[in-house]
C-alpha cells in the first residue's frame, strides 16, 4: 500500500482517536454488502483491513439481524453468509430479527452499546469508547453511520478497501478542542502576566516561531540543510497549524493532480488554520495588554469581548480588538459559505470563465488571509513569499477578468453586421465594379486608364458608377460655425444610400438602443463594424476638411473649438486621419426622436481622438415631416428643456413622452437630405427633432484627430499620471483594490491633480483623493451641508426672525400699552415663528442623522469597488501653495450598476463659470468607466443652481416629493444614463 495513503489513514484515525478516544481493538461492525464485495473479490477481510488501518488490533463482528437477512435471501448470500458466519457477533438486543440498515443503524447509536448479560462476546459494547467503524458497500448505511458515530467508514472499491474521509461534525469537533486548547495556552499567559508584568517574551518567541515559508505557498520549494533547531521550529509551527495537515503538500498535490473529489475538503483545513492563528494572536494580544479574563464565548456575540473588558481597553485598540473578531467571524462565514458545497457541485453550472475566476478569487483570497495573518505576527507580508504567490494569481486574474470584460461589451451586434454584410446589397456594386473591370481588362481597351480606376475602386464598397465626385460635392455653411459645423450635399449617391438602407434592413439588427428612456431617444440603431466603408467615406470627405486644427492651450479652447477635453492635453496641432469604423446606422419611424445631448468622443489616448461628428443622411425627410437636426442654444438652462416634456398621442394609438427643446432655443436646423454630411463639433448640443411623417435613416460616426506636434514637455507628469490614475481605477473597478493602491501609492502628490478648465477659462485644479486623504479632508465633506445651512438660515431669515421679531415687539407693545390689536398680532406671528423654529431643529437632527453622513468615512476609506469617490477642487492661481477649496462632488455606489452623484457644491463666488457641469461631467465619465451604466441624485427646488446643472447634462427628473423636513419644497430625484459617458478620460 502506497506510504502517502497510510499516512493519511493514520492522520484520520489520530484525529478520531483524539477527538472521541478509540478502543482497542477497534470494533468495525461489517454489513452483507461489505462481506459479499469482499468475497468476490477474495478479499481477507482482518489482513487487508489491519494493514489498512495502520497496523491497529481489529475486532471484526456483525449483527445477528445482519445474518439473519442474509439467509432469507436464500442462496445467493449463501457465500456472503459464511464469511459473515465466521465474524465475531455483536449483541443487538434484537429478539425478533429486524432489517439489517435498522440493526446496525441501531447499533452504531452510541445509547446502543450497553451490553447485556445473557450475550456473550468479545467485543467490549461496555467500554465508553466503543465507537464503531462501519464496513458496508451502502452508501446510505455509509451517511447514516458518519452522522451516527462521526467516525469515518470502510468500504470495498475495485476489490481494494478504502477508509473515508472524517465527516464535517467531527472536524469541526476536532477543530473546537483544538481552539480550547489554545484559550487554554492563552488563559496561562494571562496568569503569567497578572503575576509578573507582561512577558513580552511571550509575545516575542510567538512572533518567531510562526515565521517561515509561506504554507499556502504553490512554488516549488527549495531544498535546505535545515539546523536542528530549525527543525524544531517548523515542527512547532506545523503543531499549531494540524497535526495531519502539511498546507505546501496540499496545495501541491491539488495542483499536480487537478481537482479531484477531496479538493473542497483541504481548504477547510487553510481556513481553520487562518481562524485558529487570528484568534490565537487575538487571545495571546488581550492576555498580553490586561490581565483580564476573556469570555468563553469570545467569538460568538458581536464584539467577542465582554463590556467590562472592553472598558478597561484604550478606545484605539478596541476598535481594532472588535474590528479584528469581526473580521475573522467575517472570513470564517464566507469560507463556510463556499465549503458548504462540495467543489464539483458548486462549479457544476458555472461556465468556464466563471470557474476560473472562482477558482482562482479563491487562491488570492487563501493567500490574502495568510497576508493578514503575517501582519498579525508583526512581519511585514510584502518580503514575504506569499508576496510572490500574490502577483503569481494576479497575471491569470487579470487574464480572466480582460475576458469578462469582453464580455460586458456586447455593442455590435455581430449578427446583424454579418447579415449586413451579407445581404450584400451595397456590396453589390463592388461586384459589379469588379465584374466591369475584367470585361474591359478582356477587351483590353484603353487599359492602362481603366486598370488605374479599376484598381482604384478593386475593394471599394462605394459604387464608382455613381461617383459622386461627377456629381460635385457641394458644401454648405451653417450658420457661423465655420470649419466647426457644415453640410457636404451629395456626400453619398442615392443609390449608396439606398443599398446602405437595404442592407440594414435586412440585417434586422434595428433595435431600440439599450439604456435610454424612451422620452429622451427613441429611434432605433445598428451598430456596425465596418473599417472599408469607413476608410472609403473619409477618402471623400477629407479634401473638405481642414489640414490641421491648432489649440495653443492658453486660449479656451472649449469656446474657440468646441471640443471636449482639458487644454493641456489638446495643446499642439492635429490632422485629421481617419473615420471611427464603428458606424451607427439609425432610424426614426413617425413619433420618434433624440433629445438634446452632445456626442459622445472616442479617445485613444492623448494623441489620438475624435473632435467631429460625422452624419449622413440616407433619406429625404421634407420639412414638413419634421425629422430635423437641431442646433441649440446651450448657454440656456436645460430646465427649459425639460420643460418641454410633452406628452403626445401617435398615429398608432399610443401615448409617448418627449424631452425637446423649445423653439426659442434652436440656432438653426438642418433638414435631411438624401446622400449629405452633416460634419460638426462634438461639443455642440443638438437634437434629433420628432419625425411626423415617413421614415428617416442616418448613418453615423466620428472624425479621428491625431496630434502632429509632440505633446507639450511640461506636461509629461501629468499624462503620466493620468495613465496611472486611470489604470489605477481600472484595477479597483474590478476589486483589485491592493493593486490599484500600489498604483495610487506610486503616483506623486503633484501628479494626482489635473487642470480643468470650465466654460469661462477659469482653470481649477481637480483632485481625486485617495483613501488615505479623505480620511484626513474628512471636514470638507461637511461643507457642502454648511452651504445649505447658509442658504436655510438666509431663508429663514426673512421670515422666522422677522417674524420672532414682530412677534416679541407686539407682545411688548401690548403688554405696555395694553391694546388688543398688539395681542392679537403677537398671538399670529408667535406660532409661526415656533413652527419655523421646529422644522429648523428638525432639519439639524435630521442632518445628523442622515445615513450617508454617519458613514462617510467608512464610504471614502472602505476598499474595493463601493467606494464614494470624490473630486476636490482648488484654484489653479500660480504659486499658490494651498490654493483655496472652491468644491466637491462625490459619488455612492447604490447597487449593481447604479450609483449616486452627491455632495456637488461650488462656493458662490466661483459659481456661473461652469465648474459644476465640469466637475459633474468628469464624475459622470469615472463612473461610466467603473461600470456604472445609471446616476441618480436628490436635490431639491432651493438648489436652482445644482438643478441647471443637472438638467443641462441630460439628467431627467423622475421624482418629486414633499419631505417633513422642509415642509412645503419640493424634493426632487433625478436619473441619468451614464452608457454614452464612458471612455478614456480626457
Ligand atoms: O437624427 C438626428 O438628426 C440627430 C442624430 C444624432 O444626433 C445622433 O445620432 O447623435
Ligand atoms: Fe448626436
Amino acid at each position: 500500500m502506497r506510504a502517502k495513503k497510510l499516512k493519511r489513514n493514520r492522520r484520520i484515525l489520530d484525529a478520531c482517536a483524539e477527538t472521541f478516544g478509540l478502543a482497542d481493538p477497534l470494533p468495525v461492525l461489517i454489513d452483507s454488502s461489505f462481506a459479499r464485495m469482499a468475497l468476490r473479490h477474495k478479499v481477507n477481510m482482518s489482513d487487508q483491513l489491519h494493514r489498512l488501518l495502520d497496523g491497529r488490533n481489529l475486532a471484526l463482528c456483525t449483527t445477528r439481524c445482519v445474518i439473519k437477512e442474509c439467509q432469507l435471501l436464500g442462496p445467493v448470500m449463501a457465500g456472503t453468509l459464511k464469511v459473515l458466519s465466521c465474524l465475531e457477533l455483536h449483541p443487538c438486543h434484537h429478539k425478533r430479527a429486524t432489517t439489517a440498515v435498522r440493526c446496525l443503524t441501531k447499533a452504531l447509536r452510541p445509547v446502543a452499546t450497553e451490553p447485556t448479560v445473557d450475550e456473550a462476546s468479545s467485543v467490549s459494547a461496555s467500554d465508553p469508547n466503543w465507537r464503531p467503524l462501519l464496513a458496508s458497500n451502502s452508501e446510505r448505511l455509509r451517511s447514516l453511520a458518519h452522522e451516527l458515530t462521526g467516525m469515518p467508514c470502510l468500504l470495498l472499491e475495485h476489490g481494494q478497501p478504502l477508509l473515508t474521509g472524517l465527516p464535517a461534525d467531527t472536524r469541526r469537533l476536532l477543530a473546537e478542542r483544538r481552539l480550547r486548547g489554545l484559550r487554554a495556552e492563552a488563559d496561562e499567559a494571562a496568569a503569567v502576566a497578572a503575576a509578573a508584568t507582561v512577558d513580552a517574551s511571550v509575545l516575542k518567541r510567538r512572533r518567531r516561531r510562526q515565521r517561515g515559508a509561506n504554507p499556502l505557498s504553490c512554488l516549488k520549494k527549495k531544498r535546505k540543510r535545515q539546523t536542528e533547531q530549525q527543525q524544531q521550529k517548523s515542527d512547532e509551527v506545523h503543531c499549531n497549524i494540524d497535526n495531519n495537515v502539511d498546507l505546501s503538500s496540499t496545495i501541491c498535490r491539488r495542483r499536480k493532480r487537478g481537482r479531484r473529489a477531496g479538493w473542497s475538503r483541504r481548504p477547510w483545513h487553510v481556513r481553520q488554520f487562518i481562524v485558529e492563528q487570528l484568534q490565537q494572536q487575538f487571545l495571546v494580544f488581550i492576555t498580553a495588554t490586561s490581565p483580564m479574563e476573556v469570555d468563553d464565548d469570545l467569538e460568538a456575540d458581536s464584539g467577542g469581548v465582554g463590556g467590562s473588558q472592553l472598558d478597561d481597553i484604550p478606545d484605539e485598540i478596541r476598535a481594532n480588538l472588535l474590528r479584528l473578531v469581526g473580521s475573522v467571524d467575517e472570513v470564517e462565514s464566507a469560507f463556510d459559505a463556499v465549503m458548504r458545497q462540495p467543489y464539483e457541485e458548486r462549479t457544476a453550472d458555472m461556465t468556464p470563465l466563471e470557474k476560473a475566476k472562482f477558482d482562482l478569487t479563491f487562491l488570492y483570497g487563501m493567500n490574502a488571509l495568510y497576508w493578514v495573518y503575517l501582519r498579525c505576527q508583526g512581519q511585514d507580508p510584502s518580503k514575504h513569499s506569499v508576496r510572490s504567490e500574490l502577483d503569481r494569481v494576479v497575471g491569470p486574474m487579470r487574464r480572466v477578468q480582460a475576458e469578462a470584460d469582453k464580455a460586458r461589451q456586447p455593442r455590435i451586434d455581430v449578427d446583424a453586421a454579418k447579415r449586413f454584410v451579407k445581404a450584400g446589397m451595397w456590396r453589390a456594386a463592388h461586384d459589379k465594379a469588379r465584374q466591369r473591370r475584367l470585361e474591359r481588362e478582356q477587351a483590353a481597351a484603353t487599359a492602362a486608364d481603366e486598370k488605374a480606376i479599376g484598381d482604384e475602386n478593386e475593394e471599394a464598397n462605394l459604387d464608382p458608377d455613381e461617383s459622386v465626385e461627377a456629381a460635385g460635392i457641394c458644401r454648405v455653411p451653417i450658420s457661423d460655425f465655420g470649419n466647426q459645423g457644415f453640410v457636404l450635399r451629395g456626400f453619398l449617391s442615392p443609390g449608396e444610400c439606398q443599398r446602405l438602407v437595404d442592407s440594414a434592413e435586412a440585417s434586422g439588427g434595428l433595435k431600440p438602443t439599450p439604456f435610454f428612456r424612451q422620452e429622451y431617444r427613441s429611434c432605433h440603431r445598428l451598430v456596425l463594424h465596418e473599417p472599408e466603408l469607413a476608410r472609403q467615406m473619409f477618402l471623400r470627405l477629407r479634401p473638405y476638411l481642414p489640414d490641421k486644427l491648432t489649440f495653443n492651450g492658453q486660449d479656451d479652447p472649449i469656446t474657440s473649438h468646441r471640443v471636449h477635453g482639458a487644454p493641456w492635453l489638446l495643446k499642439g496641432n492635429w490632422e485629421p486621419y481617419c473615420l471611427n469604423p464603428v458606424l451607427r446606422l439609425c432610424r426614426y419611424h413617425p413619433g420618434q426622436h433624440f433629445s438634446p445631448h452632445y456626442d459622445g468622443l472616442l479617445v485613444h489616448d492623448d494623441a489620438c481622438r475624435s473632435m467631429q461628428t460625422f452624419m449622413v443622411y440616407l433619406t429625404d425627410n421634407p420639412a414638413s415631416d419634421g425629422g430635423a437636426t437641431n442646433f441649440l442654444d446651450d448657454g440656456l438652462s436645460m430646465s427649459s428643456l425639460i420643460s418641454t416634456t410633452e406628452s403626445a398621442t401617435e398615429s398608432d394609438g399610443t401615448e409617448r413622452q418627449r424631452m425637446s427643446a423649445p423653439q426659442s432655443q434652436i440656432i438653426c436646423q438642418v433638414h435631411p437630405e438624401r446622400g449629405s454630411l452633416l460634419v460638426f463639433n462634438h461639443y455642440r448640443l443638438h437634437e434629433g427633432e420628432r419625425l411626423a411623417a415617413g421614415v428617416k435613416y442616418i448613418l453615423r460616426s466620428d472624425i479621428m484627430y491625431r496630434r502632429i506636434t509632440a505633446a507639450p514637455q511640461s506636461d509629461e507628469k501629468f499624462r503620466e499620471a493620468l495613465r496611472l490614475q486611470q489604470e489605477a481605477e481600472r484595477l479597483e473597478s474590478r476589486g483589485q483594490a491592493d493593486e490599484a493602491q500600489l498604483i495610487s501609492g506610486s503616483m506623486e502628490d503633484q501628479a494626482k491633480e489635473e487642470q480643468l478648465v470650465c466654460r469661462t477659462g477659469l482653470k481649477l485644479r481637480m483632485r481625486l483623493l485617495t483613501a488615505k486623504e479623505a480620511e484626513e479632508y474628512f471636514w470638507v465633506a461637511l461643507m457642502p451641508y454648511s452651504w445649505t445651512n447658509r442658504r436655510l438660515a438666509e431663508i429663514i431669515a426673512t421670515c422666522w426672525q422677522t417674524r420672532t421679531a414682530c412677534a416679541t415687539l407686539a407682545a411688548l407693545a401690548a403688554w405696555r400699552w395694553r391694546r388688543p390689536v398688539a395681542w392679537l398680532l403677537a398671538g399670529a406671528l408667535a406660532p409661526t415663528a415656533l413652527l419655523h423654529s421646529l422644522r429648523l431643529l428638525l432639519w439639524l437632527i435630521s442632518t445628523r442623522q442622515l445615513p450617508d453622513y454617519a458613514r462617510f468615512p467608512e464610504f471614502w476609506c472602505g476598499e474595493g469597488p463601493n467606494r464614494l469617490y470624490g473630486v476636490f477642487l482648488d484654484s489653479a492661481e500660480a504659486g499658490q501653495q494651498q490654493p483655496p477649496l472652491v468644491g466637491t462632488v462625490a459619488s455612492l455606489h447604490l447597487d449593481g450598476d447604479t450609483c449616486e452623484l452627491q455632495r456637488l457644491g461650488v462656493l458662490p463666488a466661483y459659481r456661473g463659470h461652469g465648474v459644476g457641469d465640469a466637475v459633474c461631467r468628469r464624475l459622470m465619465r469615472l463612473c461610466a468607466n467603473r461600470g456604472y451604466r445609471r446616476m441618480q441624485l436628490g436635490t431639491t427646488q432651493l438648489q436652482q443652481y445644482a438643478v441647471d446643472i443637472y438638467e443641462r447634462l441630460g439628467f431627467i427628473r423622475t421624482d418629486q416629493f414633499t419631505s417633513i423636513i422642509l415642509p412645503g419644497v419640493p424634493i426632487y430625484r433625478y436619473e441619468a444614463e451614464l452608457s454614452d459617458a464612458a471612455g478614456p478620460l480626457d
